[in-house]
């Protein structure tokens, strides 16, 4: 297990982690998932040992760590922009780590391909890194944390630079690849869809803090706060209430706990119909999301007035 234990860290007056705490099990991958400048970085950071909390410990395999230099920590590390060794093969770049640490030739050179394989870079070893497109150099700079047997994977944004597509691939390509070598990593991510898709937990931060660690269903299901619930997915306020789009009913006629709405206008995306909708005194539309049958059933057109309510047994949150 990594942990870190009341880890404070101030840069000047500015309190980028307060008293943060989280436990990463062995052989998980965990996401730390929040908007930019939550404290994510920071963070991954003080457990690679790349910056010195202010107070606190970090734990590796119950070792305390905190005052151990990150080459003594048995991490690996891959940044959003990797620096790669311009000048070296792809196999040197991968190799790096172990010719520093002396590893026989014969050794390196068996270990080189079976990353290479692993992350699908098979026969690539003569190339250079401008050779590669940016997901290729990912996967490589993956390989060469792998290739020193880390005990803990520091991920800080390793896709951030890929365009949708080439990151979509790349979260599903890292979930099976995390299936097959189990090392304990650590994913930093803005983006609540890589979280959910890839991570088995995710410490959700915001403002230097942990505001909640779950599985992905537990906090879509059961956010602790609003922040949580309003990160992890779309939201719609109906009076008070936050609630899903695709967890609000419209009726007809009003009932009690409904609230009036006017539709505004009636979007249809394919497998969904989205409604946007005007509650009075609201400043902002409402969305509700439908499937085409319920859609079809109600005959929606903009100027309707309707009534919205959360059906029941739905995350809400006040
Ligand atoms: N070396 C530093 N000196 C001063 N302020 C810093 C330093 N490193 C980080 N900060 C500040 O601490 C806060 C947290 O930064 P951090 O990089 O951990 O956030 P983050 O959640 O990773 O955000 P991002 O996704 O934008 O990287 C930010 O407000 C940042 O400006």
């Amino acid at each position: 297990m990594i942990a870190a234990r009341g880890i404070t860290k101030q840069f000047g007056d500015y309190v980028a982690l307060d008293d943060v705490s989280i436990e990463v099990p062995d052989g998980s991958l965990t996401a730390l998932l929040g908007p930019s400048g939550s404290g994510k970085s920071t963070l991954l950071r003080i457990i690679a040992g790349l910056e010195t909390p202010d107070a606190g410990v970090v734990e590796i395999h119950g070792d305390d760590q905190t005052r151990v230099k990150p080459q003594r920590r048995e991490i690996g590390f891959v940044f959003q922009h990797y620096a790669a060794f311009k000048h070296m093969t792809v196999r040197d770049n991968v190799a790096f780590g172990m010719r520093i640490r002396k590893v026989d030739r014969k050794r390196i050179d068996a270990r080189v391909d079976e990353l290479l394989e692993i992350v699908g870079l098979a026969g690539y070893h003569k190339r250079y890194p401008n050779q590669l497109s940016g997901g290729q150099r990912q996967r490589m700079a993956l390989a060469r944390a792998l290739a020193v047997e880390p005990r803990v994977l520091l991920l800080d944004e390793p896709f951030g630079a890929l365009d949708a597509k080439v990151r979509a691939e790349l979260r599903e390509w890292l979930r099976r690849l995390h299936d097959e070598v189990h090392v304990t990593t650590i994913l930093v991510t803005h983006d609540q869809e890589e979280a959910m898709s890839v991570a088995d937990h995710i410490a959700v931060m915001d403002h230097g803090r942990i505001e909640q660690v779950g599985d992905p269903r537990e906090l879509y299901d059961r956010p602790a706060n609003q922040f949580v619930m309003g990160f992890l997915g779309p939201v719609s306020q109906i009076g008070e209430q936050l609630v899903r789009p695709h967890d609000i009913a419209i009726r007809l006629e009003p009932g009690l706990g409904c609230v009036e709405a006017q539709v505004s206008r009636v979007l249809h995306l394919g497998f969904e119909v989205r409604v946007e909708l005007a509650i009075e005194g609201g400043d902002q539309l409402v969305s509700v999301q439908l499937t085409r049958d319920d859609a079809a059933q109600l005959e929606l057109s903009s100027g309707d007035i309707v009534w919205l309510q959360a059906r029941e047994g739905v995350p809400v949150s006040a």
